[in-house]
């Protein structure tokens, strides 16, 4: 389809000017370098045709993104009553390592778990004895929808760890309220590890499809997670995906969709099977990565992208 090319060719270029309203993380030193005007983004159908535009050919960490994976991830291995019970699903309003409804809450569990307080816990939960083993299966679960393997950004990650002094202020008051079974260093690796996997557009748009078919990988036609687990990933992804901008993003974009720092956003678009005429009715998976995040941690011209996308061609699911 070229002509889905062209369309996005368009507005990529056009939404390349927001890049300028947000700027790389500073927080994290190695994020910081990334280079701000980049805009890229990869749509992924039901065959598992994708539609890459823009810079594409980046790599970048998950970051906050993985925090959905890891939610999917847990319940699939420990039950969706599991994790549940030591996570909430409830927004906030604070920003994503606030440690205010934490500490006004306590001994309460995380509101949610794509918070930071809340993705530590279910990072520490993983299946596994060591840190490596829970890293390792948690390797396998996302390897085994994007069909390769996937690895560390070391820069990154030694970057992260170095300066996660709110995360490990975070990773002490759960632990002190007896949420983390691992020590506070352990329950750090691993989250950190996550958030410091690197991923391509093209995968993390697959990884966007299969939640968005209610765990069904169309493309290699198996389930690889219920679809009670997808359900209630896009209800968080929907909820608190975009932080304190979940809402606005919900009204004006309305795909459940979850950011992260580096810049990613992973979106999933599920079927519409009215308005025929419209691109991608079966569903897909978006990825798109621009480096210039905003105030609430989310890239700057890639949400506008998706806004216009969506605007354009129906994806709403409201
Ligand atoms: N919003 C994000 O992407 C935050 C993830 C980042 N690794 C942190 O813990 O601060």
């Amino acid at each position: 389809m070229q002509e889905v090319v062209d369309q996005l060719e368009i507005w990529v270029e056009e939404n390349r000017s927001h890049t300028i309203l947000g700027e790389t993380a500073k927080y994290i030193p190695a994020l910081a370098e990334q280079d701000p005007s980049q805009l890229g983004i990869c749509i992924m159908d039901y065959d598992g045709d994708t539609y890459s535009v823009g810079d594409t050919n980046v790599n970048f960490t998950l970051q906050s993104v993985s925090k959905i994976i890891s939610f999917v991830a847990l319940c699939h291995f420990k039950g969706l009553d599991f994790v549940l019970d030591k996570v909430d699903v409830e927004p906030t309003g604070e920003s994503f390592n606030s440690i205010i409804p934490f500490e006004i809450h306590r001994p309460g569990k995380p509101f949610n778990p794509l918070i930071n307080a809340g993705a530590i816990t279910v990072a520490s939960m993983l299946p596994g004895d060591t840190v490596e083993e829970k890293f390792d299966r948690f390797l396998l679960f996302v390897e085994g929808m994007i069909g390769h393997n996937l690895e560390l950004d070391d820069e990154v990650y030694q970057s992260e760890w170095k300066t996660a002094h709110r995360n490990r202020a975070l990773a002490y008051y759960l632990k002190e309220s007896n949420l983390l079974d691992l020590d506070v260093e352990e329950a750090l690796e691993i989250y950190i590890r996550l958030c410091s996997i690197s991923i391509n557009l093209k995968d993390l748009a697959k990884i966007g499809l299969v939640i968005a078919h209610d765990g069904f990988d169309p493309v290699e036609e198996q389930q690889i997670f219920s679809s009670d687990v997808a359900r209630i990933a896009k209800v968080l992804m929907v909820t608190c995906g975009m932080y304190n901008s979940s809402g606005k993003f919900a009204a004006h974009v309305g795909i459940p969709a979850k950011s992260g720092v580096s810049g990613g956003i992973m979106a999933s678009v599920p079927p519409k099977w009215h308005s025929e005429e419209k691109a991608f009715r079966k569903g897909c998976g978006i990825a798109v990565f621009g480096p210039a995040i905003d105030a609430n941690g989310n890239s700057a011209a890639g949400t506008m992208l998706l806004r216009q996308i969506s605007t354009e061609w129906d994806f709403s699911i409201f």
